[in-house]
């Protein structure tokens, strides 16, 4: 099947060649061609160009875009998207002055999602976690990461990654697990937090790799729940079972979770909204790509990654939704993008190369996804009419997507 596009009034992020990531001024160029022709061929890109240069091509279905951008769909590399309920009771006790780690306190945050999440069944789970997958889906999501983190039992925890496997085997976009046992402390263990550690690394850990149940390691390296010995332990555990780290640290407070996740040869550190110079220093010259949540700043309101001390000292960067009940129940990649250029001073250019790009690096997808690359998975926006891709950022809250478009076929 040969779908042919023309008269595209903008094709962005084409890559003749595959780049793994950008970094630093690299993020500043985004390359496009105006006045654009687009062909797919079954699930693959097949060839691009500009129109006047538009070979003879029997195409099985020719759509005209004029007036219209394409562009690669967003690469969400951290979401909890998997958990039951919701926390819309916590969100008005904060509106009352509670803050989020008074909330924790009090038995809410993580742990309550967690007893909610066990006590529904596995099913329900799905139907719940499946309709929020469409729904970002929709807003032009086409591949995503999703964490455990909401069972903190052995048995809840592998509940929530079967769920995530079931997602994999019913929908066509890439979905990447990964096991985040090590979320929240659970009330039984609050006298003995070590006792936890010990079920996580020797008793659930094993088991998630027996059942090939995720690909990345995950733990919340903050004050109050996992000290950087705990992740240096967890990580070097994980490695045996060949899992890589995605890491969220730096959120509330930075203790060295970035420097614990480099030892560790980490994909990606996500969060980073409290940032030293030594953190930014420790970055330079890894592979480990930085992750900035700004939906989740936006929603706690608490600070936003310093993008510009990132990106100006020549490091790369990766967008993210962080969807979740507690810190960011939005799995909008379109917002995350306007949140970027408006409260983080990206540009429209770095936010979308951090939303495509950089977002596929931190799932170790640039091979397939992030960018119109011939070979590349056909997963793309179409927008309505705009008048230029920085309407996108500005219009925040504006829905500027006509269709999107998966190992190319629509999206009903
Ligand atoms: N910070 C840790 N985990 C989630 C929030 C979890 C929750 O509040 O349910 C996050 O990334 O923001
Ligand atoms: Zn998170």
């Amino acid at each position: 099947m040969k779908q042919l596009f023309i008269n595209i009034k903008e094709l962005l992020q084409v890559r003749n060649e595959t780049v793994e990531k950008l970094s630093g001024a690299e993020m500043k160029e985004l390359p496009t061609l105006k006045n654009a022709w687009l062909l797919i061929e079954n699930d693959k890109i097949s060839d691009y160009g500009e129109m006047n240069s538009l070979p003879e091509i029997e195409a099985d279905k020719t759509i005209n875009a004029e007036g219209k951008i394409i562009l690669p769909s967003w690469c969400d590399s951290h979401t909890h998207i998997v958990y039951a309920g919701n926390r819309e009771l916590e969100f008005a006790d904060r509106i009352n002055g509670l803050s989020y780690e008074e909330i924790a306190n009090r038995g809410g945050g993580i742990l309550n999602s967690a007893k909610t999440l066990q006590e529904t069944p596995e099913e329900q789970v799905y139907q719940q976690s499946a309709k929020r997958l469409e729904e970002v889906m929709k807003l032009g999501t086409g591949a995503v990461e999703i964490k455990s983190g909401y069972g903190l039992t052995e048995e809840g925890e592998l509940k929530m990654l079967r769920v995530i496997k079931k997602l994999q085997q019913n929908y066509n976009i890439p979905i990447k697990a990964t096991f985040l046992g090590a979320h929240a402390i659970p009330k039984e263990y609050k006298e003995k937090p070590d006792a936890y550690m010990d079920l996580v690394i020797e008793k659930i850990l094993p088991k998630v790799a027996e059942e090939n149940l995720a690909e990345y390691i995950d733990i919340f390296c903050e004050k109050g729940y996992f000290s950087v010995a705990d992740t240096q332990k967890l990580l070097s555990a994980a490695k045996k079972f060949g899992l890589k780290p995605k890491i969220h640290v730096n959120q509330f407070n930075a203790i060295g979770g970035i420097q614990a996740g480099i030892e560790h040869d980490a994909l990606s550190v996500d969060h980073l909204e409290i940032m030293r110079p030594e953190d930014i220093e420790s970055l330079k010259g890894t592979t480990t790509m930085p992750v900035a949540l700004p939906s989740c700043s936006l929603f706690l309101s608490i600070p936003y990654t310093p993008a510009r001390e990132i990106l100006d000292s020549g490091l790369p960067l990766a967008l993210a939704t962080d969807f979740n009940p507690g810190s960011t129940p939005s799995g909008n990649m379109n917002l995350v993008v306007s949140l970027a250029c408006i409260k983080m001073k990206m540009t429209p250019e770095e936010a979308i190369n951090a939303a495509t790009i950089n977002g596929a690096y931190a799932m170790e997808l640039s091979k397939t996804h992030g960018s119109i690359t011939k070979g590349k998975k056909a997963n793309f926006i179409l927008t309505k009419e705009i008048p230029s891709y920085t309407f996108l950022p500005y219009a925040f809250g504006t829905n500027s997507i006509e269709s999107v478009f998966i190992n190319g076929k629509m999206l009903e």
